[in-house]
């Protein structure tokens, strides 16, 4: 049903509503640069124990080179791409307008345990996506092997205990969402004690 998703009628009706879109559904348009600028700046404002900031956002201009990074990087670890590999990874580096990789940047040493700090990464992907509905696009969170690629995440500027949390496609919806299977609520929620 046309409408039922992503409602902007009330941050409530959205929050109850939103749905993630395919990536390779995806069409344009996707977010200009100064609504992209607003989206990251409110996809920032997540709980960050101890404000470290541990966590960066790459955004893949060059989709042609970031086609080749993945060739490259599948190549030096698995071998000679097959024919259908090659289309998978050019598909996953061209589909949708807009490409952001999440890094978790822990900062070590601190007093932050460094799952807390990978926690606040995950927080900002959701609020990434979140934040892209809420701006009218359709937004969906991926990783796949690239996203454990060393290779990958040097080529993005990662390091150290650094990881890929994901990356999120921003675009609009190519084709109408449809829902997933949801938990069930008793099995989810338990009161105490
Ligand atoms: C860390 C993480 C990685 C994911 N990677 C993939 C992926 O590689 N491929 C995929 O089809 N879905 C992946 N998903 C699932 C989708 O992002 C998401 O669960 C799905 O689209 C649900 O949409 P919703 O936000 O409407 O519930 C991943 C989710 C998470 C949290």
């Amino acid at each position: 049903m046309a409408g039922m998703f992503n409602d902007l009628s009330s941050p409530a009706a959205f929050l109850s509503t939103r749905r993630s879109g395919k990536p390779r559904d995806m069409v344009a348009p996707g977010p200009g640069p100064d609504q992209l600028r607003a989206i990251l700046s409110a996809a920032m404002r997540v709980p960050d124990h101890g404000k470290l900031a541990p966590w960066r956002f790459v955004v893949i201009d060059d989709r042609d080179s970031f086609a080749v990074l993945l060739q490259n990087a599948f190549r030096a670890q698995r071998g000679a791409p097959d024919t259908e590999d090659v289309r998978a990874i050019d598909q996953f580096a061209r589909q949708s307008p807009t490409l952001v990789a999440v890094l978790s940047t822990p900062v070590e040493p601190s007093k932050i345990p460094l799952w807390e700090q990978q926690l606040s990464s995950g927080a900002i992907c959701m609020n990434l996506v979140a934040a892209a509905a809420a701006h009218g696009f359709v937004a969906g969170w991926l990783t796949g092997w690239a996203a454990y690629d060393p290779h990958v995440l040097k080529a993005l500027g990662g390091g150290g205990n650094d990881r890929i949390a994901g990356f999120i496609f921003i675009g609009s919806p190519g084709r109408e969402l449809e829902e997933r299977p949801r938990p069930v609520y008793d099995e989810v929620v338990h009161h105490w004690p």
